[in-house]
């Protein structure tokens, strides 16, 4: 990994990367990683696979916010699992492709004016998506160059450790209380054991979106980089995890997050049947609907 940072700083120094069209750091680690295998290209998520150095990098590149469709999450959860089959791999970095957005969470129109059907077979991809990333045994670094509420936050909190564009303008946190619905458990879990009962009490309560610097202060994230620095920096940050032995490091990691995968395992069917009778709501779709309105007329 550290043979990526060298020559990622010595294209940098050397003036060459300042040449390519739209260049920066974070387009130096994405070149260096294209370079090596393409390990899938689906229509929503791009996996690149540096056999070298076993760390893979996912970008999600779903426009125009990486929402997170039943078709996004049937493809995530399938490369996630094939990374985890791969011994090759060691570690994997997750980030956007897009400007701005990291991910703008559960996609919206999945559970707005669809049958009970739907609902189920979209819940069970999200549960799934879960399942895996939550479930890794390989390091997982969060590259999180944009906003990232709701979904997109779990997705982020699910991982080992998490970098954030330093951008003022990017949030991040559990807005679902915000569009009138709620979290559920295993979502507040994740928070909670990322950052601990009180925070997780007033964030879910209030529907927050952190700030990036407020996101750093109550331990939402790990580190704030200048945003052409979020996936060089999630290189570096990967060469420290990967120093640690694996076998240790992964029963660590098992140890601590067992318990919460244990109790979405246990309650797996009732939980679907909560988010449909619970999204089949009229009073809920009333609520997405105007969500979605916002979103639009903030456009206009
Ligand atoms: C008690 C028992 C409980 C059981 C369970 C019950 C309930 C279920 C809980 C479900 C948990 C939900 C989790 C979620 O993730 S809900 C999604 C929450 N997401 C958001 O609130 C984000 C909304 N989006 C934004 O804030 C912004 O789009 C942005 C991400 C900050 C990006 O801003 P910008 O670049 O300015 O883009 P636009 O706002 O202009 O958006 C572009 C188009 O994309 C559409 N859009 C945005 N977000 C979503 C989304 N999440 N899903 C679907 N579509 C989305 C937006 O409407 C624009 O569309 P248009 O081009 O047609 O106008």
């Amino acid at each position: 990994m550290s043979s990526i940072l060298r020559r990622c700083t010595k294209l940098t120094h050397s003036g060459i990367l300042s040449m390519l069209p739209g260049s920066n750091g974070r387009s130096c680690a994405l070149q260096y990683f294209a370079s090596e295998k393409r390990y899938s290209t689906s229509s929503k998520i791009k996996v690149d696979l540096d056999s070298n150095t076993g760390v893979a990098i996912m970008q999600f590149q779903s426009p125009p916010v990486n929402s997170l469709s039943l078709d996004f999450l049937t493809e995530f959860a399938i490369n996630i699992e094939k990374l985890e089959l791969d011994r090759s791999c060691r570690g994997v970095i997750i980030t956007s492709a897009l400007p701005k957005v990291f991910s703008a969470g559960l996609d919206i129109l999945e559970m707005y004016q669809k049958s009970p059907e739907h609902y189920v077979e979209f819940w069970k991809a999200v549960q799934e998506a879960w399942f895996k990333l939550y479930g890794s045994s390989k390091v997982t670094i969060a590259a999180i160059n944009g906003n990232s509420p709701a979904g997109g936050c779990l997705l982020a909190m699910c991982c080992d450790y998490r970098i954030m564009a330093e951008n003022p303008r990017y949030s991040i946190g559990l807005n679902e209380t915000q569009l009138g619905i709620v979290a559920p458990f295993w979502f507040k879990d994740t928070m909670q054991n990322v950052v601990g009962h009180r925070e997780t009490e007033k964030g879910l309560q209030l529907g927050k979106l952190y700030t990036a610097p407020e996101a750093l202060k109550v331990g939402l994230v790990d580190e704030l980089v200048p945003e052409e620095k979020v996936v060089s920096s999630a290189a570096e940050a990967m060469s420290k995890w990967l120093a640690i032995p694996d076998h240790a490091r992964q029963l660590s990691k098992s140890m601590m997050r067992k318990p919460t995968i244990d109790r979405l395992l246990a309650a797996r069917e009732a939980d679907i049947t909560n988010f449909v009778s619970f999204t089949s709501k009229d009073s809920i779709q009333k609520s997405l609907g105007m969500y979605m309105e916002m979103l639009k007329k903030r456009r206009s």
